[in-house]
């Protein structure tokens, strides 16, 4: 075992992976606006001195930043000198990184022998690639892949289409990965298209929602981003994309979309972790998403799946104003909170971005309703800040199951309220 862990250490230095020994997460309580605005301010610095795992928000909600080991004294003081109280909710980052690490080494040599997947695994991009190329062949009958266009490095963006017949069918969208941090997302994603067809002919809900409408899942939405955070950093969260004269590198891919770009809650700076880009829609990820979305021109659904804080939310998070069905969201995200709960007991909270959450502008939730889409939502799923975006694989399984009631809940009634 050991000699394991000291040959997957050699192994990533000597492939460059970045290191984050020392690296702490920090959890803060900001107690007013002013406080918020303290945090705020140590957002896209370069070198970076912060990397927010949870934006700050609102006084209620924590603010959780990783901070790198050589800037762990100074910002320290810097929240002591402001009166900011914290405490310390990952002493040191690398202690799980190696041990996620340790956990795909075995998995992977399980995988060789049995040729099996292992869904309560995390997987690398080529892994689920090729697993997603085995799935479509096995279940050809219900299941295709679509190639909906290439990422910046020219990865393809695969999507998944499900399907027991007709032609331009309702159909409902689901997309997980777009930020590359959130490995819980795409291994949610596998376990939950598994499921699909699974399900098919056994539980009546998902054969209605089949025979009635088409799935499309994009499991994989930020391929460069996801192949980076293993091969190089592991919390990467956006593209991949650069400009010329332009240091920093990646766009936050949910504040790339048309609907309220450049407001409140997304960033200029290219050196933020919401950047938004230099105009809609200008990252490949994005535009081929609404290209296919808006040719299709009869998705009823769309839900964006990201983690970590267990939430489910609707649309606006570019304003506080409620959308016209508001009323009928809030009950419908209400249902799926309670469906998700009956299965393990874990609590979400769901109610509008804005109000919910915070204020984040160009999010694909917001373009999906602006175009029509009426039930649109963005999932965060586990945890609330144990372990973040590095929720051991020991937590895919069950996140997965409970994700799944909220999954149904939405895509039933989408059947069962035509528009
Ligand atoms: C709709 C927004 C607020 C979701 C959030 C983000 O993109 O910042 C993710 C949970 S990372
Ligand atoms: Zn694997
Ligand atoms: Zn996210």
């Amino acid at each position: 075992r050991w000699m394991l862990l000291v040959f997957s250490f050699i192994l990533a230095a000597a492939l460059g992976q970045m290191n984050f020994t020392g690296d702490q997460v920090l959890r803060v309580l900001a107690k007013n606006e002013k406080q918020l605005s303290v945090l705020r301010d140590l957002e896209g610095l370069k070198p970076q001195k912060v990397d927010f795992w949870r934006n700050p928000a609102r006084p209620s909600l924590p603010v959780d930043m990783r901070v790198p080991f050589s800037e762990l004294k100074d910002i320290k003081a810097y929240l002591e000198s402001h009166g900011l109280a914290y405490s310390i909710m990952i002493k040191d980052i690398q202690v799980l990184l190696d041990e996620e690490r340790e956990a795909m080494a075995k998995s992977r040599r399980l995988e060789r022998s049995t040729s099996s997947f292992s869904y309560s695994s995390y997987h690398t991009l080529e892994e689920i690639y090729s697993w997603i190329d085995n799935f479509v062949t096995e279940y050809s009958d219900i299941v295709s892949k679509i190639r909906i266009g290439h990422s910046f490095e020219n990865r393809s963006i695969l999507v998944l289409k499900f399907s027991t017949g007709g032609s331009q069918r309702r159909a409902i969208w689901i997309d997980t990965g777009i930020h590359s941090r959130e490995w819980i997302t795409h291994a949610t994603g596998i376990w939950t298209a598994k499921k699909i067809v699974s399900e098919y002919g056994k539980d009546s809900t998902l054969t209605n929602i089949l025979n009635a409408m088409d799935i499309f899942m994009e499991i994989v939405t930020n391929p460069d981003g996801f192949a980076f955070t293993h091969s190089m950093n592991r919390l990467w969260r956006k593209n991949k994309s650069t400009r010329p004269g332009v240091f920093c590198i990646g766009v936050d891919l949910n504040r790339n979309w048309k609907s309220g770009f450049g407001g409140n809650g997304s960033n200029d700076n290219p050196c933020s972790e919401t950047y938004r880009g230099p105009s809609p829609q200008s990252e490949p990820e994005v535009a081929a998403i609404v290209d296919f979305i808006t040719a299709h021109g009869n998705i009823k659904a769309l839900i964006s799946i990201h983690s970590y804080s267990q939430m489910i939310m609707y649309p606006y998070g570019h304003s506080l104003e409620p959308v016209p069905n508001q009323k009928e969201l809030y009950n419908l995200a209400k249902d799926a909170v309670q469906a998700l709960y009956e299965v393990h007991g874990i609590e979400y909270i769901y109610g509008s971005i804005s109000t919910t959450l915070y204020v984040a502008s160009g999010i694909t939730v917001d373009w999906a309703y602006d175009s029509g889409i009426k039930y649109s939502f963005t999932f965060e799923l586990r945890d609330t800040g144990s372990y973040g975006f590095l929720l051991p694989a020991s937590q895919i399984v069950p996140t997965a199951q409970e994700t799944w009631l909220a999954l149904r809940a939405i895509m039933e009634h989408t059947l069962n309220h035509p528009y």
